[in-house]
């Protein structure tokens, strides 16, 4: 990374869970905000893939919004010794859509957002640099590419990203971590932006917890929606990879793969709020179209629960080295 952006760490991406009448319940996601915080995340995004964010109203969004900020803020500090910021995602199918979701979520005090491009047609590079552009006009919050070429169809360029980040307060990307090589391109990103303050982060579960201690490029930031649910093991193994501490982690990590190799076989967000009800935090299934987990899936689920770790030592303990590459707020 070149220079601070809010989009650094552990990046926790809640569900967001969902009462018995359907709608947002505001205090269980108060509450996984805040234990993801007190955890030592480094920051929160709502509202993403894993939190459904393209199935909420507006004021549902507003709604969700306005709790996890508070919720962030009341948790106190983070690992930098500053309030985590909020971040939040502002997919849509038009333009107009995402820079209403955008000003928003400003008006409602997020640090950031997250936003993918998103049509039935994949899009073009002339679109893309339109859509944040446009964003950025109306908008002073930074924003974090999150770029999904196999769902969307569009693979975001360096070249792309460079001049973002030179026209648009585009400061991050949230790129696969699974994709082939990760590492040439986070290099190749990394060069591209290297003038702006710009954060390289990675997402996919199983790509980072599979490669955690081998393979894995170091990357300035982590976006999980896994570790929104298990904070305090996914701190422990980001700290143990950006320390290069394999040894420490272990415990964790072989947990955690575990976990996220189960999650593998369930669909990606109903299989969160499957976790999430088995932790007791409690949710209705997504809505729909996406279908609730049957019962009957979730036995491997329990099996690794039944084994999870019994205490993470010193997770809630702020490491220096990872706010250390330059996270600032
Ligand atoms: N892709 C997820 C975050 C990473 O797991 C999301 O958008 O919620």
């Amino acid at each position: 990374m070149t220079s601070p952006t809010p989009f650094t760490g552990l990046l926790a991406y809640p569900i967001t869970p969902l009462g018995a009448d359907g709608l947002p319940a505001l205090g269980t996601l108060t509450r996984v905000v805040q234990d993801a915080v007190r955890a030592g995340a480094d920051g929160v995004t709502v509202l993403a893939s894993s939190g459904a964010g393209t199935s909420f109203a507006p004021e549902e969004r507003a709604a969700v919004v306005g709790a996890a900020v508070r919720a962030a803020h009341d948790a106190g500090p983070g690992p930098s010794g500053q309030h985590v910021p909020v971040h939040v995602a502002v997919a849509a199918p038009s333009t107009t859509e995402v820079v209403r979701h955008a000003v928003a979520a400003q008006a409602g005090g997020a640090h950031g957002l997250v936003l993918t491009p998103f049509a039935y047609t994949p899009l073009v590079d002339a679109e893309v640099v339109a859509l944040f552009e446009t964003v950025a006009a109306e908008t002073d919050l930074p924003v974090c590419f999150y770029n999904r070429p196999v769902q969307n169809g569009y693979d975001v360029t360096p070249e792309v990203l460079a001049h973002l980040a030179r026209t648009t307060r585009l400061r991050g990307l949230k790129d696969p971590a699974g994709r082939t090589d990760v590492g040439a391109r986070l290099d190749a990103v990394r060069a591209a932006v290297a003038r702006e303050p710009f954060a390289v982060g990675l997402s996919g579960d199983l790509a980072m917890t599979e490669g955690a201690f081998t393979t894995l490029p170091a990357s300035d930031a982590w976006h999980t929606g896994v570790a929104a649910l298990v904070p305090d093991e996914y701190v422990v193994m980001r700290r143990a990879h950006v320390d290069r501490r394999p040894l420490d982690a272990v415990v964790e990590r072989s947990w955690l793969l575990a976990l996220v190799r189960e999650l593998g076989r369930l669909r990606p967000v109903a299989g969160l709020h499957a976790l999430a009800g088995l932790l007791g935090v409690p949710t209705g299934p997504p809505r729909g179209p996406v279908l609730a987990t049957p019962p009957e899936q979730t036995a491997g689920l329990r099996a690794v629960l039944a084994r999870r770790p019994a205490a993470v030592p010193g997770s809630r303990v702020p490491s220096p080295a990872d706010t250390g590459t330059g996270t600032a707020r």
